[in-house]
């Protein structure tokens, strides 16, 4: 057996009821070949298989009293995996599905995420079972200060700086941030990113993930002769990522015709008007079908799985895991789609995304194509050590260049490395090379 099965292997036989890590391996490392043939110490320094274990993996009670007073307890995590090159960074998952396995696949993609956008930050991931769909403002408050306080020990801003993901936008962190100072009596505020502008934010934070997507996606077209402009593009979910990315795409000339949420798809074919969806989604935090309401125009579908059937030219899933299959995978090439822009993390399976490079499909991987919001994460990092703040055209401006500088490096490795166009390969490849090479120089720790 080589040495890239042995530890899938080893990944399987530890961690059998992970399937979403597992898969994660197994998409990595299957890619690493040509790096691994390059570079045997990599082999004699057993550095895949420190790699998928994690440095350090928090589970913990989160109590607390609902608006009835009874009291509710849910489950929380912070999987710490891997600081060879800066702390670990990366967000909190709040939502009813989350477990370890989730936690340890988001964690795991992040470690070479981060490393692609060439900040010194290493890989982490947290979050908790707990659905905020339903609750009150009080218990959305209750429920993460509840959170903070068992977590804030492990926590710092050169330890593990946590952020948003699904589920955690703003105001989570406010209140995170809230009960964190009070714990510590101190105002650390490069201890979490996505704050509000008003307590050490960064402006272009909320933006950063669906712009950066954009960026590097218009890199990828560009690099191929093509742009934006009249392209038909559908988009999964409506929250964070999906909102800003539909707006980029359109001030680049596209026409955005649908989008969904975790129910169901609407369907506008002369264009989505994302003012509304930002009514909906961001203010009254209602579900996606309200749209038709504003716009009787446009139609809406309940069923969220139906939105791959649709004709497009771009396809950017930015909701959840595991979203395409390889049969939306088939459906989307037979009806003419040719660029897939990963927005969610692993939205793909891994038959899906097989098939897209066999067919020449241009598949710009998540953990490149949305980095921009780690990325900005960091820079709002470094405004918070400085002490300053940047305009939103300076950070905006340093997205951009960070999503160029992401796909020079990942089209040049899959080059380096003999699979051209292959961008799969080339992210992981360059994102791993980085962590591999601080690894080798930390020693065996
Ligand atoms: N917020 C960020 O900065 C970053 C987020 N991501 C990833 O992007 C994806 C979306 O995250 P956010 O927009 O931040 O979350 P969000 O909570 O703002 O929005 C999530 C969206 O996905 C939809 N959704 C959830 N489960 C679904 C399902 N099973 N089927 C269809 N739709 C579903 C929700 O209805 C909602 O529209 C996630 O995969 C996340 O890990 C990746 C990088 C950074
Ligand atoms: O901004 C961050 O630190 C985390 C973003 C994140 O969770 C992700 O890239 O998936």
């Amino acid at each position: 057996m080589d040495y890239i099965q042995k530890v899938i292997e080893i990944a399987k036989n530890n961690d059998s009821s992970q399937p979403e890590f597992i898969q994660a391996v197994e998409e990595v490392l299957l890619s690493l070949k040509p790096a691994l043939d390059r570079h045997p110490e990599y082999e004699e320094n057993k550095i895949l298989e420190r790699l998928i274990e994690p440095e350090r993996q928090i589970i913990f009670r989160v109590p607390w009293l609902d608006d009835n007073g009874q009291i509710q307890v849910n489950r929380g995590f912070r999987v710490q995996f891997n600081s060879a090159i800066g702390p670990y960074k990366g967000g909190l998952r709040f939502h009813p599905s989350v477990n370890l396995g989730i936690i340890k696949f988001l964690g795991f993609e992040q470690i070479l995420k981060n490393s692609l956008t060439g900040l010194s930050i290493g890989g982490g991931k947290g979050g908790s079972n707990f659905d905020p769909k339903g609750k009150s403002e009080k218990e959305i408050m209750k429920f993460c200060q509840s959170f903070i306080t068992e977590l804030y020990r492990h926590l710092g801003q050169s330890v593990d700086v946590p952020a948003g993901d699904i589920g955690v936008g703003a105001r989570e962190i406010g209140y995170l941030f809230g009960q964190y100072k009070r714990i510590k009596n101190e105002f650390e505020a490069g201890v979490l990113t996505g704050k509000g502008l008003k307590y050490g934010g960064s402006l272009a934070r909320k933006e950063a993930t669906g712009f950066g997507l954009i960026y590097f996606v218009r890199e990828m077209l560009k690099a191929n002769n093509d742009s934006f402009e009249n392209k038909t593009v559908i988009i999964s979910g409506s929250g964070n990522v999906a909102i800003y990315a539909c707006m980029k795409a359109q001030e680049y000339g596209a026409n955005v015709v649908a989008m969904s949420d975790s129910k169901g798809y609407i369907f506008d074919p002369d264009g989505i008007k994302i003012d509304t969806v930002q009514q909906i989604k961001e203010v009254e935090r209602k579900r996606i079908s309200e749209y038709v309401k504003y716009h009787p125009e446009a139609e809406y579908v309940d069923n969220q799985r139906k939105l791959w059937d649709l004709k497009c030219d771009i396809a950017l899933p930015c909701a959840a895991q595991n979203d395409i299959h390889l049969e939306n995978a088939e459906k989307l090439v037979e009806n003419g789609c040719f660029v897939i822009g990963e927005g969610a993390n692993m939205p793909c399976t891994n038959e899906a995304m097989s098939y897209f490079l066999e067919k020449n499909i241009l598949l710009a991987p998540a953990k490149a194509a949305n980095a921009g919001g780690v990325a900005t994460s960091a820079l709002e990092m470094a405004q918070n050590s400085m002490r300053l703040s940047w305009t939103f055209e300076e950070v905006n401006k340093k997205l951009d260049e960070i999503m160029v500088n992401i796909f020079k490096e990942v089209s040049e490795a899959a080059e380096e490395y003999g699979v051209p166009g292959n961008y799969v390969a080339g992210a992981n490849i360059a994102g791993f090379i980085k962590v591999a090479e601080a690894m080798m120089s930390l020693g065996i720790v």
